[in-house]
């Protein structure tokens, strides 16, 4: 099922085309996440999907609803963490969520939550007193306050320690697998990697490439490295290029391209120094297209 339907999506701020035509599906239980250089378009995605912006023109529907015309019901049903914080400074942050439990009407408990953001030894402090990364985990317990069916997140892990980060990405995952759908944006590529079902990588307003990690990985050749020695090389499917000794392979074919590789070291009695093999990062994508 899907839970978020994207077409066509455009929005501009004046003159200026800040998205132009954008589509994606968030289905039931998966982790989406929309990835981008910066100012690529993703929080004003994330804002029109939330409601809080009328399309200039494309659909958009959440759980079959319009966003913008349908907020107030949408809004029992979706959890959201923008970036920049609502929080009041001078209320406690056990405070905070009873204010929040009063605002909702999903059910949860203020104190289980604060263990599950780990904010329960910080309960009675101020907010204004929190560190940032504090502030961000509770923004992180009012979205997913009472286990909504939709959470957005907008960038949620900035700011966090490696700890922390690591910790919402457990809750995270915990939330997917128990039928939650989550939208994030991120700039941690090894974020998405850890945790997305599905990714979109943005650029200048558009979606430059979109899939599950596998298939947007497999679209850019994998890389093969190794120390030679000056030996006719074996033919090979990818793009090979010698510099110093140092052998490098782009190809599409890497179980092929080793093979044939390991096989030409074998029958040449060649130790191949330094051998690696290595699919496509995210990053190395991500570069790419900032750069086309
Ligand atoms: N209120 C606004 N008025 C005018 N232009 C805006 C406004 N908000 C955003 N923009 C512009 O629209 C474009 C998209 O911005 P947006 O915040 O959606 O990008 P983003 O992908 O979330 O960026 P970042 O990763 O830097 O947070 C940017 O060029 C930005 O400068």
């Amino acid at each position: 099922m899907n839970v978020i339907e994207v077409s066509g999506l455009t929005y501009r701020y004046g003159q200026f085309v800040a998205v132009a035509g954008v589509n994606f599906t968030v289905r039931q239980g998966e982790i989406f996440a929309l990835l981008g250089t910066n100012g690529a378009g993703k929080t004003t995605t994330l804002e029109i999907i939330e409601g809080f912006r009328k399309p200039a023109d494309g659909r958009v529907r959440v759980f079959g609803l319009d966003p913008f015309a349908d907020r107030p019901a949408l809004s029992a049903r979706t959890g959201v963490m923008s970036q920049q914080t609502g929080l009041i400074g001078e209320l406690t942050t056990l405070e905070t969520l009873n204010l929040w439990a009063g605002l909702t009407s999903r059910k949860d408990s203020a104190r289980s939550l604060l263990s599950t953001v780990e904010l329960s030894h910080r309960a009675d402090v101020p907010v204004e007193k929190l560190s940032g990364g504090e502030r961000r985990r509770l923004d992180f317990a009012l979205a997913i306050w009472g286990r909504p069916p939709l959470v957005i997140l907008d960038e949620p892990t900035t700011g966090l320690d490696p700890e922390s980060r690591q910790q919402l990405w457990e809750t995270v995952e915990h939330l997917r697998d128990t039928g939650t759908s989550v939208l994030l944006t991120t700039h941690y590529l090894e974020e998405a990697q850890a945790l997305a079902d599905h990714v979109a990588i943005m650029h200048e307003g558009r979606i430059q490439v979109a899939g599950t990690l596998s298939q947007v990985l497999s679209e850019q050749p994998a890389r093969i490295t190794a120390k030679v020695p000056d030996v006719e090389l074996p033919k090979l499917l990818g793009e090979v290029s010698l510099d110093n000794g140092q052998l490098t392979v782009q190809t599409r074919d890497m179980q092929a391209d080793l093979y044939e590789l390991l096989l030409w070291a074998d029958r040449n009695a060649i130790r191949l120094h330094d051998l690696n093999a290595t699919q496509a990062s995210l990053q190395e994508i991500f570069l790419a297209i900032g750069k086309a």
